[in-house]
């Protein structure tokens, strides 16, 4: 009995290890594959702005250990941004935080902060006021995630995403807003949310519901508050390989391709990229910009949307059929 048990342990084991094997190789370099025609689309991943445009700016980015979050704040701090990164694993901020100090020069800071605990991030406000001052610009990046089919999501499940992305993107801009009010200093936020906040979608449906309540939370604050000097953006980006999304969006590898085959531009974006586009969001070259929603996607949101996207697959010899069959039509 007891060997049966260890056989079919060991078995279990072993299957886990094949099933678990190529997604260990698929995140070691986190590489994709991409569609020819993507060709016409390669991505420039050098920085967009003029050395400088963040000189003697605070930018304090939630999520900043990893990811898009990382690539921002790197972007931000070429620029010459003093950065303060904060999320919950200060292991892995510290280390960012060192390797993009000695990269660009400028100093990075790491606080450790669960953005679901309002007093936490009070606490990290009142961190980065002795390191920094308050901040010129915020990015609300922090995000949880995971594919789920509704029927097997527990509350807390639910919770545990709402508490992240919505009540975490709520209170850390409530905090900081309020703040800066009081000191009566300007200031830009931005939100990184996803396409599917306009669209919804099954499988990801907290997810989904956290990020268009933070859309509406940003157009409504951009309204109120720009009497006070604050810009309030999104940028909803379509798929980037991070290894925090794809292990949770896509564990098996086994949608990227179909997600490539669906995006107009034939590839997913690049980290740079969306951090280009998020540093000139914050910078004084879109001082004229706020309650702006950015799709970044590659063309995938319309190109699902579509009725009639599908008939990309048609072949030549399969319209002029279908022309002739068209114009021989009389009547109604
Ligand atoms: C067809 C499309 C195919 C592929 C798409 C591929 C690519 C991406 C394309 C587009 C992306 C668009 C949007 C992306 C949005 C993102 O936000 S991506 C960023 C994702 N990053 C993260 O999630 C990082 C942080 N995440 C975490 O820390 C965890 O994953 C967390 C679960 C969110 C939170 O961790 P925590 O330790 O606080 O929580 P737990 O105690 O572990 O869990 C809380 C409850 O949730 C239940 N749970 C957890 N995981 C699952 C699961 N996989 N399925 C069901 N339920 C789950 C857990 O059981 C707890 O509930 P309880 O048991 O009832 O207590
Ligand atoms: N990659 C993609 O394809 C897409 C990503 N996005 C969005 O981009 C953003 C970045 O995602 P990405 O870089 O891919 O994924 P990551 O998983 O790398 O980033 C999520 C970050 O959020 C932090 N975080 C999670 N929970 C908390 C918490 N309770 N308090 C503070 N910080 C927290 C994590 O750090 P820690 O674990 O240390 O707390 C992590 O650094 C997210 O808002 C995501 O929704 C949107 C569309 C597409």
């Amino acid at each position: 009995m007891a060997a049966a048990t260890i056989r079919s342990q060991t078995e279990f084991v072993r299957a886990g290890r094949k099933l678990l094997q190529p997604w260990f190789h698929r995140f070691a370099g986190l590489q994709s594959c991409s569609a020819p025609h993507s060709q016409f689309f390669a991505p420039s991943e050098g920085i967009m702005l003029p050395a400088g445009s963040f000189n003697n700016r605070v930018a304090f980015i939630t999520g900043g250990g990893t990811g898009l979050g990382r690539a921002m704040t790197t972007v931000l701090s070429q620029l010459g941004a003093q950065c303060v990164i904060a999320s919950r694993k200060l292991d892995i901020l510290q280390q960012t935080a060192n390797e993009i100090s000695r990269q660009t020069g400028n100093k990075v800071h790491a606080i450790q902060c669960d953005v679901r605990d309002p007093q936490a991030i009070s606490h990290c406000v009142d961190q980065m006021v002795a390191l920094t001052g308050l901040p010129d610009v915020i990015i609300n990046n922090a995000a949880g995630n995971f594919i789920c089919p509704s029927e097997r999501l527990s509350p807390n499940g639910w919770k545990s995403i709402i508490d992240i992305v919505l009540n975490g993107t709520a209170f850390t801009t409530l905090e900081l807003g309020k703040r800066l009010i009081q000191n009566q200093k300007g200031a830009s936020f931005l939100a990184i949310t996803t396409i599917y906040a306009e669209s919804g979608s099954g499988f990801v449906v907290p997810s989904a519901s956290a990020k268009a309540g933070v859309d509406a939370l940003y157009k409504s604050l951009a309204a109120e508050w720009g009497r006070y000097g604050h810009r309030f953006n999104i940028i909803q980006p379509g798929p980037i390989k991070t290894k925090g999304a794809f292990s949770r969006l896509d564990p098996t590898g086994t949608f990227e391709k179909a997600m490539i085959d669906r995006i107009p531009t034939g590839r997913l974006g690049k980290p740079a990229e969306l951090a280009n586009l998020a540093a000139y969001l914050s910078s004084d070259y879109a001082s004229w910009i706020s309650g702006a929603v950015i799709r970044f996607d590659g063309g995938e949101f319309v190109s699902m949307a579509g009725e009639f996207n599908e008939l990309r697959r048609v072949t030549q010899d399969q319209w002029k059929m279908m022309e002739t069959m068209i114009r021989s039509t009389k009547g109604s």
